[in-house]
């Protein structure tokens, strides 16, 4: 079964039809890039995963949404319940101001956890994830605005796994960083698709190669094609896809 299925989805926000008839399976542990131009959907769709679309005023959909089977957009479920599972990175770190251990530890505490040594292992057990335990292990008290740009993006990304998600959404988690944490993230999303399905959006066609399994390629809200990375980034299909990927325009 299809860890994430989307059904004819089309979105608005007021007379603005920013979707259109979206469809696409995507597999357990597998990493989905989403590519395309600036302003043709791509962000509005990871956001359809977390509902994180609902906060915006004059949003509307229709289709459906399943993960694992059931419709995320059912009336009986909790919002809250379904962002612990479908867990979100932003273009920008946005650490807490506080303590690296504090930011790790914040959805666990948020859900009731208390016991010390749960929420101790909580944050080596993430940080490790991340790959930032060993810059980090000594000096856990330390705020997280004191670390690097690259490390703060690490520590989000310790911080939305120590809940322990099912899907990973990254909204260009490399794009403000320097090339060496951009590699260091991207090894991470490597690593982490062991455990975890990953949506990730980037504008950067080299990393979308390097990292995904499955690209779709975005389009004035249309999904123009869906396929394997290796398949989208040498034979496209379409002849738009063609001239995006090799800079024709976007
Ligand atoms: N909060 C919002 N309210 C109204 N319209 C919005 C909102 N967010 C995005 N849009 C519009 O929806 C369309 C798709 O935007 P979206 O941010 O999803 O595209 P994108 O492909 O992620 O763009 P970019 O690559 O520039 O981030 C655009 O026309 C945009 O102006």
């Amino acid at each position: 079964m299809s860890e994430l299925q989307v059904e004819h989805v089309n979105v608005y926000y007021g007379t603005n039809h920013v979707l259109k008839d979206i469809s696409m399976a995507i597999a357990p542990n597998t990493v989905t890039a989403l590519i395309g131009p600036s302003g043709c959907g791509k962000s509005t769709f990871l956001r359809l995963f977390n509902r994180m679309n609902d906060l915006i005023d004059d949003f509307r959909y229709d289709g459906r949404i399943l993960l694992q089977g059931q419709n995320i957009y059912a009336s009986d479920v909790a919002v809250e319940e379904l962002r612990k599972r479908v867990g979100m990175v932003f273009q920008r770190p946005n650490p807490f101001p506080k303590s690296i251990y504090d930011n790790v530890t914040y959805g666990l505490l948020l859900q009731g956890v208390r016991d010390r040594a749960v929420l101790d292992h909580a944050v080596e057990h993430s940080l490790r994830q991340a790959a930032l335990w060993d810059e980090v292990k000594g000096d856990l008290r330390k705020s997280a605005l004191a670390l690097s740009g690259g490390q703060q993006q690490r520590l989000c990304i310790a911080r939305v796994l120590a809940v322990a998600p099912h899907i990973l959404l990254m909204d260009e988690p490399a794009s403000a960083l320097d090339p060496i944490s951009t590699a260091k993230i991207e090894e991470l999303i490597h690593e982490l698709k062991q455990q975890y399905t990953i949506l990730i959006v980037t504008h950067n066609m080299q990393q979308a190669g390097r990292v995904s399994d499955k690209t779709g390629f975005f389009n004035y809200g249309q999904l123009i094609e869906y396929d394997d990375t290796r398949t989208i980034f040498t034979q496209p299909h379409h002849e738009q896809t063609q001239n995006y990927i090799t800079g024709r325009f976007g």
